[in-house]
């Protein structure tokens, strides 16, 4: 049997500080930042025990509750990929899946069997989640004890409450690097040159879309790829048409997708240096506990510019023209210090994207930046050391981004603000409450990365 040595590998999450609903036009780019905060894959041969059979790739994710998969997988016929199916499964399959990792798995699987033919032998492989992912308990947050490296939840994930940093797009692109550094030789695919980068983006992009039923604009794959950048998007029509894992054909398609032949050119576009952030700022994002996000209204805002274009487009230019020039004046800022007030043109870029996104939410009727949110922005603006601040993404009541000066006094401001906030809002008729934190996180501009297995040691079966 080949054995393979144990590798692990972390990708980042990220927050889209502008460009949200824009950059799902191919005419827009988005200004995206990857997170310190990381999720970590760990791919180990499978420890030898009884009832393991033959191909067989266990999955475990132990900061939560019920979460091991257990899966087998064979090559199909027709050129079918590989099927992975779910082992052991009772009448609470639904509530046990795990759609991500089961469809990464049939992806990358799939694509590696339709090259080289490696030996794809049983594996063990443990998920990881930096904390920040998820809302923790208040002793956590609060700081009055030592956070643990990796806190055990306790909970199943479908009841973790989410802080949205894309925690679905950092696992598959982690866990897609980390399959292909486990199963193939290097100089078959090498993740630290640009094309080894560009096939797990591809491979990542379409199990990604395929897991979550729906073609996006892919920038928090593409940020968990590369880290910080402004992205614009691919084609959607490359990854709408091919076969399921299973059906003929999937296994040429897949590797067509993956490294690009004559027909099937992706053509989105990764701006690394265009992004900056001046040293001596640094972004913090902050979590409205018990906020949720209305359902569809990426599709409300989307339905809104197909029905009024022009009322549309004027807003979606000026708001492009703003986008784009906050992420230049970071930029200039970063490259050229220019005395005290170096930061006030990028101020006054956050105040005509906010001003616009309202815009935008009255005449789509979407709570993009609902009055709530705007309460919470306007406060955090009059910190001194607060160069700006928006709601990050889609908007809504989740989260905000803020964009502050790196020194012990404005971040203290900043978070006795959020500390003593109360935040009342109504979603849907019903009214929900909640209180707003800090999350450790701030920006950071690598993407995928290998790490050293064994400091995992202690959380690996
Ligand atoms: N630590 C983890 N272990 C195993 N699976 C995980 C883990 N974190 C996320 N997942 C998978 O990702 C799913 C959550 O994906 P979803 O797209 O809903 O969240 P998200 O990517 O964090 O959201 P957002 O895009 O709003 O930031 C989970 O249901 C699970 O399948
Ligand atoms: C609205 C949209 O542009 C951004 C959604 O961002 P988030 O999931 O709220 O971080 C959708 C997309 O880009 O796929």
């Amino acid at each position: 049997m080949v054995h393979h040595a144990p590798v692990a590998v972390s990708a980042p999450g990220k927050v889209l500080l502008a460009g949200g609903y824009l950059v799902l036009d191919r005419e827009f780019t988005g200004l995206v930042f990857g997170l310190d905060a990381r999720l970590h894959v760990i791919v180990q041969p499978i420890p030898t025990r009884n009832g393991v059979t033959l191909n067989e790739i266990v999955v475990q994710s132990p900061q939560f509750q019920d979460a091991v998969w257990e899966y087998g997988y064979r090559l199909t016929e027709r050129d079918g990929g590989m099927k992975v199916t779910q082992l052991r499964v009772d009448a609470d399959l639904k509530l046990n899946s795990n759609t991500f990792v089961e469809t990464t798995l049939s992806y990358a699987l799939s694509y590696m069997s339709s090259m080289a033919k490696p030996t794809i032998t049983p594996a063990s492989i443990t998920i990881l989640a930096d904390n920040d992912y998820y809302s923790t308990p208040s002793d956590l947050a609060n700081g009055s004890s030592t956070p643990p490296r990796f806190h055990v939840f306790g909970t199943p994930i479908s009841k973790a409450h989410k802080t949205g940093l894309g925690s679905s797009a950092a696992l598959v692109t982690a866990l897609t690097a980390a399959l292909l550094t486990y199963y193939l030789p290097k100089d078959t695919l090498d993740l630290s040159t640009e094309l080894g980068k560009r096939h797990l983006h591809n491979l990542a992009q379409a199990a990604h879309c395929a897991a979550q039923g729906k073609v996006g604009s892919g920038f928090d794959v593409a940020s968990a790829v590369y880290g910080s950048c402004l992205y614009r998007r691919f084609f959607p029509a490359i990854l709408s048409n091919h076969a399921e894992p299973g059906q003929a054909n999937f296994g040429t398609q897949i590797k067509a997708i993956v490294d690009e032949s004559d027909e099937v050119q992706w053509d989105h576009e990764i701006l690394k240096n265009a992004v900056k952030v001046p040293r001596g700022l640094r972004l913090v994002m902050c979590d409205v506990s018990h906020g949720s996000q209305t359902p569809g209204m990426v599709k409300q805002v989307l339905a809104w510019r197909k029905e009024k274009p022009d009322e549309a487009n004027v807003i979606w230019g000026q708001l492009h023209k703003h986008n784009s020039g906050l992420a230049d004046e970071l930029k200039i800022a970063a490259e050229c210090p220019s005395g005290e007030d170096q930061y006030s043109k990028v101020t006054e870029h956050f105040r005509s994207i906010r001003s616009l996104i309202r815009q935008m939410s009255d005449k789509s009727g979407v709570p993009i930046e609902p009055p709530e949110q705007t309460k919470l922005l306007d406060a955090c603006e009059k910190i001194p050391g607060v160069v700006g601040g928006v709601v990050p993404g889609a908007g809504g009541y989740d989260a905000i981004s803020v964009l502050v000066r790196d020194d012990p006094d404005s971040l203290a401001q900043l978070r006795d603000l959020l500390s003593g906030w109360r935040f009342m809002g109504g979603i849907d008729g019903e009214e929900i409450s909640g209180r707003v934190s800090m999350l450790g996180v701030r920006e950071e501009m690598e993407g995928v990365r290998p790490e050293k297995a064994h400091v995992y040691k202690q959380w690996l079966p």
